[in-house]
């Protein structure tokens, strides 16, 4: 159907409200809708593909003008990106802004700069040369510009995934097992799920791949004291839950108190009695010291840019700077400082993030254990054969990359406490 005067007003209306990033799009979108609730279910999904397809192709649909508006930013961004025709679109528009639009459709993307290429800030572009090549800084700017598929995890507390994939496959719903997560399924069409029964019942979470291979490298057992330390709205924790079989005890820390409200459902939901979510002050809270060398396996999956989950959230790019990434840098050096004092001797911890800057990553570790000596590094590849998962192009060190695993940017790095010499 073709494209009518109102649908476009209400477009340029949303992206007006989210380009100026005051806060995450999601969030802003979210407001907005709340503030038009006459809004129907398909022009809201309209309003969201368009403001997230605008955020991944800003800085081509920004270098085409001087100063570019959020009317000039949907109109160039429907033409050249949605396949909407100079003909179809002409009745609606002016005839200035008619006049532009053959040139935006014609450019060239090579001829541009390699960050707008990319789309990624020059800023990224050039942390990132100092250890990729130009054409993989490209594939990957490329990649991160293609909205994620929707995965999710089978809870085996409730559920097979044989059984959840039968169930998906009589809805009528294209579903296929993930090819390294054992417990992961791949929804590529992104149906709505959070009405279906599998989900209501708790037997399926939305969980990425990648987020789902970092629990198998924890590896937590039945019986075990689990802390995951930086638990939000408790993603991860659910997986290690199910992993220890529900027996045992899994705190779950977060300084939010809004995350952990949001993870009280989902725990709810999952049929796990081994989950105890509290709220800590920060990482020096007192409420941790009572657990010092207690611990047999940490989570530390602490906040982050985000950078590696740029197919989501196209908005990290204008949110994180460098100055926001040097805070972050003394934060996670802080928490895994802390995270680490919790682990018994012999116990098992595992560092994450969602970046793919060294600095929040391998660079965090080295220095960790260059002041630790009784801490020493696992070697994620092995770990991972050991549990039958075979992932490609993985060292010492676990980097997922979106190019590469179709997962999330995850990073992870495993240290061991040395065990007791006696
Ligand atoms: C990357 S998110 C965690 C996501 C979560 N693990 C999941 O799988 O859904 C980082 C979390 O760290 C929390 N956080 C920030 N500072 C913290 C601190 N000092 N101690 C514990 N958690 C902290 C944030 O509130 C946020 O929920």
């Amino acid at each position: 159907m073709p494209l009518t005067a109102e649908q476009l007003s209400l477009l340029i209306a949303g992206t007006r409200k989210v380009l100026p990033l005051q806060a995450p799009a999601d969030v802003l979108l979210s407001q907005y809708f709340r503030d038009h609730p006459q809004l129907g279910q398909n022009d809201r999904a309209a309003i969201a593909e368009t403001v997230f397809g605008i955020l991944r192709h800003r800085f081509f649909l920004e270098s085409q003008f001087e100063k570019a508006t959020a009317r000039e930013m949907v109109i160039a961004y429907l033409t050249r990106f949605q396949g909407i025709n100079l003909r179809e679109i002409q009745p609606l528009i002016r005839e200035v802004e008619a006049k532009w639009i053959p040139r935006i459709k014609a450019t060239p993307l090579a001829t541009l700069p390699l960050s707008i290429q990319a789309e990624l800030p020059p800023w990224l572009v050039e942390k990132l040369q100092a250890f990729m090549r130009d054409d993989d800084i490209l594939s990957l700017g490329k990649i991160l510009q293609q909205p994620a598929p929707l995965d999710i995890r089978v809870n085996t507390i409730l559920a097979k995934r044989e059984t959840v994939l039968t169930e998906l496959a009589q809805a009528g719903i294209d579903a296929h097992p993930t090819p390294y997560s054992p417990v992961g399924i791949r929804l590529p069409g992104k149906p709505t799920i959070n009405r279906h029964p599998l989900f209501l019942e708790g037997k399926i979470e939305v969980q990425d791949e990648g987020s789902q291979l970092l629990g198998y490298l924890l590896a937590p057992k039945r019986g075990e004291m689990v802390v995951d330390f930086c638990a939000g709205a408790g993603g991860k924790t659910l997986l290690l839950g199910a992993l220890m079989h529900s027996h045992g005890r899994l705190y779950a820390f977060d300084v939010s108190e809004k995350r952990l409200g949001n993870f009280k459902p989902r725990l709810k939901r999952s049929g796990l009695s081994n989950v105890y979510p509290q709220r800590i002050d920060s990482e020096r809270d007192m409420k941790l010291k009572r657990l010092a060398g207690k611990i047999d396996r940490v989570l530390v999956d602490v906040p982050c840019s985000g950078l590696g989950t740029l197919r989501r959230n196209p908005d990290l790019k204008w949110r994180q700077t460098l100055s926001s990434i040097n805070e972050l840098k003394i934060k996670q050096e802080s928490i895994l400082n802390a995270a680490a004092k919790l682990l018994k001797r012999g116990g098992r911890l595992v560092y994450a993030t969602c970046s793919l800057l060294p600095e929040e990553n391998q660079q965090i570790i080295e220095q960790f254990l260059a002041t630790h000596s009784d801490f020493i590094l696992l070697d994620c590849g092995q770990l991972f054969a050991q549990q039958q998962i075979h992932l490609t192009s993985v060292g010492v060190f676990l980097q997922l990359s979106p190019l590469h695993h179709h997962t999330d940017g995850f990073f992870a790095a495993v240290i061991e406490r040395a065990p007791d010499q006696n």
